[in-house]
């Protein structure tokens, strides 16, 4: 195998010695399990092992490492930030920043950094089909984020056309591309993007995802911090959807396990499902969450790339087609992840639940159901329409 320098970004401080066994799957630079220092979180220079830090070179473990990116929506909150965080990755060979405005500044900007992704800027309907072609992932954060007292929910009206339209993009000019579908509300612009891809012919289960990352993120931040745990250790599975009761922690499957009363389960989940609302509110009018989710976009983005480069230790939670839950078509659980995108469902962690874990999964089954039938009744009676 040919030597490659690999500047690894770490999304996790995970001791190198002692990850997760499910854990966070793609910045804990297991390459450099040799290490004794801490993987701190997103380091900004290439992590090396101490033993090669002059060199800066090591044998990479698997593939050839080089992938092209397309960010729709890059211009964005979340956009920049994520467009930054993919010009890091050492995974990423080319990277093409697509947005309805103000895209050339953000190129300009980017392009100056010293790494070796390429970056190239398109603006404009015309502008897609050299935006995606080639693409070996599509990640679209594109649409408008909610204000104080919105739900989710109400985005759908703006936000169901640009997913429908951006997807029927990549069908023409991507049709192979794993596809990360940010935009909310996720629980029905991902049936959305199914829909279209179907229509399309380029529907393919294992390439298309609804980024959930964001809920594990939280979660494991805040688990770390009640229970005085070294946060980077956490790992907590976070299933079924991506808006408010549809978001079920599974803190009794944390790990490393911990001990939680029923009043700290309540709480934490609370927290969990509300922290979306907290960030709005916070931001009083100025948007919905941008760097933590460009963060979580960021590690799901490296888990996947991870996967088409051959890894075979990429697990994360991510909303897909699934038959863990038989009535939803669509669920977020664990899945690992490889060559092709999906290669596994992991339903397992749905077993032995706790009761209140059991109630709130019951609970969350109708709302969510509803979500995904929104969204596959909006691309059906529009291509209806568009027959008549
Ligand atoms: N999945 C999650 O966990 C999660 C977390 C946070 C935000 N979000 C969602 O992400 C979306 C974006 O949030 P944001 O804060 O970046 O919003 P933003 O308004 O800051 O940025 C959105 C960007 O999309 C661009 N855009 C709009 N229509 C477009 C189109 N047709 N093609 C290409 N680009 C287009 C805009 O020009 C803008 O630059 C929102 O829907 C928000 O709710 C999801
Ligand atoms: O809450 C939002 O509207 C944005 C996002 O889904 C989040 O969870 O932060």
């Amino acid at each position: 195998m040919a030597a490659a320098a690999i500047a690894t970004l770490s999304f996790s401080s995970v001791p190198c010695k002692k990850r997760p066994r499910h854990g966070a799957s793609s910045f804990d630079a297991q390459q450099f399990s040799n290490s004794s220092s801490y993987c701190h979180s997103l380091t900004l220079r290439p992590r090396v092992p101490r033993s090669r830090a002059v060199s800066r070179v090591v044998v990479a473990q698997a593939g050839s490492g080089s992938y092209k990116v397309a960010i729709l929506g890059a211009a964005g909150g979340i956009g920049q930030p994520l467009s930054l965080l993919a010009k890091m990755s050492p995974l990423v060979s080319a990277l093409h920043l697509y947005d309805i405005a103000n895209v050339e500044p953000v190129t300009a900007d980017l392009s100056h950094c010293n790494t070796p992704a390429q970056v190239a800027g398109f603006t404009g309907k015309d502008a897609l089909a050299g935006c995606l072609s080639g693409a070996d992932v599509v990640v679209i954060p594109a649409g408008v984020p909610r204000k104080p007292g919105m739900t989710r929910d109400d985005l759908f009206s703006v936000n169901a056309g640009i997913v429908r339209d951006l997807v029927a993009a990549v069908a023409d000019h991507a049709p192979g591309a794993l596809v990360h579908v940010i935009s909310n509300p996720v629980n029905s612009t991902v049936p959305i993007a199914a829909e279209v891809l179907k229509q399309k012919g380029a529907y393919d289960p294992r390439r298309l995802f609804g980024v959930t990352t964001l809920g594990v993120v939280r979660a494991n931040a805040f688990v770390a911090a009640r229970k005085g745990l070294p946060v980077a250790e956490v790992d907590v599975p976070v299933v079924g959807g991506h808006a408010a009761a549809t978001i079920l922690p599974l803190l009794s499957k944390a790990r490393p396990k911990a001990a939680f009363t029923d009043e700290e389960v309540e709480e934490l989940t609370a927290r969990i499902r509300d922290a979306g609302t907290e960030v709005v509110e916070a931001k009083a009018g100025a948007g919905s969450a941008t760097l933590s989710m460009a963060y979580a976009a960021a590690r799901f983005l490296e888990a996947s790339l991870r996967g088409l480069d051959g890894h075979d230790d990429v697990y994360e939670c991510t909303y897909v087609q699934s038959q863990v839950v038989p009535e939803l078509p669509f669920f977020a659980c664990r899945v690992k992840l490889g060559r092709d995108g999906v290669e596994e469902v992991l339903g397992s962690e749905l077993r032995g639940l706790t009761d209140y874990e059991a109630r709130e999964l019951e609970d969350l089954k109708p709302k969510l159901k509803a979500s995904i039938d929104k969204g596959i009744a909006y691309v059906q009676q529009n291509q209806e329409a568009a027959l008549n």
